[in-house]
């Protein structure tokens, strides 16, 4: 099998860094945005300076208003936010290209992860995950990034890997599409738990703890889920959980950041035109946890935090005095 034209569904920050990459060498891609105003920049000005500021795009790159448009390319990356993903998804024409599925969160009310809505339209072998720790302004630039890209049908993950590798942008095949993909959904939580020990000011041990810890919390979940332990502690997993705890170029580390400085989540989130998925996948986190009967202390403190029934002081005390437990 092999893929030639990319389409691209989503022009924020993400969807424009992985058309610019998949236009590397050339070949054209199709961009689908949302917005008129990003098409017309896109198409005359070679830019998108509403969400990918200061990276001039590649001309093989042409961006469409329409879904439609998209239904002769050989592949689709789909890259709108997880809440939007069902939406943009069921007004795509019908069609049989694989669904590159970009977005890092989990459905809230349906608590689906993004390949569970993908497989209303597409059969396994042509749904795959690419997920991993990946700044899209770093990548817009050009800088060495390497990914996690899953996929149930060895044939196909191979083909999209094929098409979509750079000398600086290198994806890892995988055939763990739910690990993948809950990796990058949890990290997103815990980079905002890792963003109010910054704003407190509790300190790097204890944001080293945070993302030990919260690490745990991602394999229990990730199991419980069916999820590989490698794939959780592969790029996807670990690897974009230590990117985003770290740096407040991360818009859910920032988030958090806020929070432990003591501003409402209502406040910080109103009139946000870029994502923190987080604050949409927490709560839809906490939940499935619950169901499942796993336990995930820090992502119940984020939840409380969101929803303004706790204080960042209160939260802390209560993780710090659970009983003493074996680490493993
Ligand atoms: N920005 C980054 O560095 C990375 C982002 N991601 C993930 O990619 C996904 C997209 O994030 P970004 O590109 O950063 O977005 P963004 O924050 O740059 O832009 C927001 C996007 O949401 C779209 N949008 C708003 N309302 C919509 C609707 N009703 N239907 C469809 N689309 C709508 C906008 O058109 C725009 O494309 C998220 O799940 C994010 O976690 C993954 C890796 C890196
Ligand atoms: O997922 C990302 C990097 O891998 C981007 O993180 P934020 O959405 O927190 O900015």
């Amino acid at each position: 099998m092999s893929i030639g034209s990319i389409g691209v569904i989503g022009a924020g920050a993400w969807g424009t860094a992985l058309a610019q990459t998949a236009a590397a060498g050339g070949e054209p891609v199709l961009l689908w945005a949302r917005e008129a105003e990003v098409v017309a920049a896109v198409n005359d000005d070679h830019a998108n300076p509403l969400f990918l500021p200061g990276v001039p795009l590649s001309p093989a790159i042409r961006a469409t208003g329409a879904l439609a448009d998209l239904s002769a390319c050989d592949a689709l990356l789909v890259v709108t936010p997880a809440q939007h993903l069902r939406g943009v998804l069921a007004a795509l024409p019908p069609g049989d290209a694989p669904l590159v599925l970009c977005a890092k969160g989990i459905e809230a009310g349906s608590g689906r992860l993004m390949s569970e809505i993908a497989a209303d339209f597409r059969g396994d072998d042509a749904i795959a995950v690419l997920s991993g720790p990946t700044f899209a302004h770093e990548v817009g630039a050009g800088l060495p990034t390497a990914v996690t890209l899953a996929c149930a049908d060895e044939s196909v993950g191979a083909a999209l890997a094929a098409r979509l590798a750079r000398p600086g942008f290198r994806p890892y095949l995988s055939t763990d599409v739910i690990g993948a993909e809950i990796g990058g959904a949890v990290k997103n939580v815990l980079a905002i738990a890792c963003g109010v020990v910054e704003g407190r000011g509790l300190g790097q041990n204890a944001r080293a703890a945070l993302i030990s810890r919260g690490f745990a919390e991602m394999v229990r979940f990730g199991r419980a889920r069916g999820a590989r332990t490698e794939t959780l502690a592969g790029l996807a997993g670990l690897g974009d959980l230590v990117l985003t705890c770290s740096s407040t170029s991360s818009r859910n580390f920032s988030l958090g950041l806020g929070l432990g400085q003591g501003r409402s989540a209502a406040d910080l989130l109103a009139d946000r035109r870029t994502v923190a998925e987080g604050a949409f996948t927490a709560p839809v986190l906490h939940e499935a946890a619950a169901a499942a009967g796993v336990d995930m202390p820090i992502v119940a403190g984020v939840c409380a935090l969101l929803g303004g029934s706790a204080a960042v002081d209160d939260v802390v005390e209560a993780l710090l005095a659970r009983p003493l437990t074996y680490e493993g």
